[in-house]
């Protein structure tokens, strides 16, 4: 059986958990390339874990896979999507808040055969969100409560003065569309851009940020109308060694890949 060649662009949180499982093995599938910004820092954790995988840049991803992986800062979805795209090849893109502004990397893979897949990611429910959205959805509202440290440092917090130190109580620090959320806080609310994809789009999904002490997980409710059926979804995350980042976000990638060569496939 030929192998499906998995490289990693990012290698933080989420990446490093991939690398890590390809590194393990995944039926299909191998761990053919990394690209990061630090070489020195990579190379040293790659050494430590026992894995070896060359370390390459951007714009040589094309040249060693077949996949792509972007676990990336958003800033840089665009040198990381555009060769991988033009070579017909296909992206795994986490960084969903930054793909929303750009819907000429969706035309791109569509004019040379490749392929961008969001996977669910942080969030639940995209198997029932994309069966509902063959009929028709009429709304679908989101609540999202995070740790104050969740959101620091978020630009519209920063642009508004809006500071999360030392908080006592909950505050709903921002209520609007999942595209002016993603712009607003495009490191924190991934999840509303990818929801936003699956169902009716990021101008008619509409979600509430609330920065809460009392919490401490990334927790997010899901209400979804429609004409085949209603439903709540929610899901209380445990924030990773990164608190903007839920740890079930990369073993999501991770059960996306294994789909990619599965004999048996579950779910939509
Ligand atoms: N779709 C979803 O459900 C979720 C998406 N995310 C998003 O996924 C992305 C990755 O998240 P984490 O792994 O938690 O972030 P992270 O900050 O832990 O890792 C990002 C890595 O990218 C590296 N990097 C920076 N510049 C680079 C460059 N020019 N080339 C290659 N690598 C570079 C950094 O050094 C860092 O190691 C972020 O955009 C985050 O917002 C995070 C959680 C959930
Ligand atoms: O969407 C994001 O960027 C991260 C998030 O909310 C989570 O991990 O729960």
């Amino acid at each position: 059986m030929s192998t499906k060649r998995i490289a990693i662009a990012g290698l933080g949180e989420i990446g490093r958990t991939v690398a890590r499982k390809l590194a393990q093995g995944l039926p299909g599938l191998t761990l053919a390339a990394i690209a990061t910004r630090d070489r020195a820092k990579a190379k040293a954790w790659l050494d430590r874990e026992g894995i070896s995988c060359p370390l390459v840049s951007l714009d040589e991803l094309p040249g060693h896979a077949d996949l792509v992986v972007e676990c990336a800062p958003a800033a840089i979805l665009d040198q990381i999507c555009r060769p991988m795209l033009t070579a017909g090849k296909q992206v795994m893109v986490l960084s969903a808040s930054a793909l929303l502004p750009r819907p000429d990397l969706v035309d791109l893979a569509r004019a040379h055969g490749g392929q961008i897949i969001v996977p669910t990611g942080a969030l639940i429910g995209f198997d029932a969100v994309s069966a509902a959205a063959e009929g028709t959805i009429h709304s679908v509202q989101m609540m999202t409560r995070k740790p104050p440290g969740g959101l620091a440092g978020a630009p519209y917090l920063v642009e508004n003065g809006i500071s999360m130190d030392g908080l006592a109580s909950a505050l709903c620090v921002f209520k609007g569309s999942a595209r002016d959320a993603a712009a607003a806080f495009p490191a924190n609310v991934n999840v509303v851009a990818a929801l936003s994809l699956a169902g009716i789009g990021p101008d008619r999904t509409t979600i509430e940020i609330w920065a809460d002490p009392a919490v401490t997980r990334n927790c997010h409710q899901i209400r979804v109308e429609s004409d085949s059926a209603s439903f709540t979804m929610s899901i209380e995350n445990i924030p990773s060694e990164n608190p903007k980042t839920g740890r079930i976000t990369a073993l999501s990638v991770i059960a996306a890949l294994r789909k990619l060569t599965s004999a048996l496939q579950v779910g939509t």
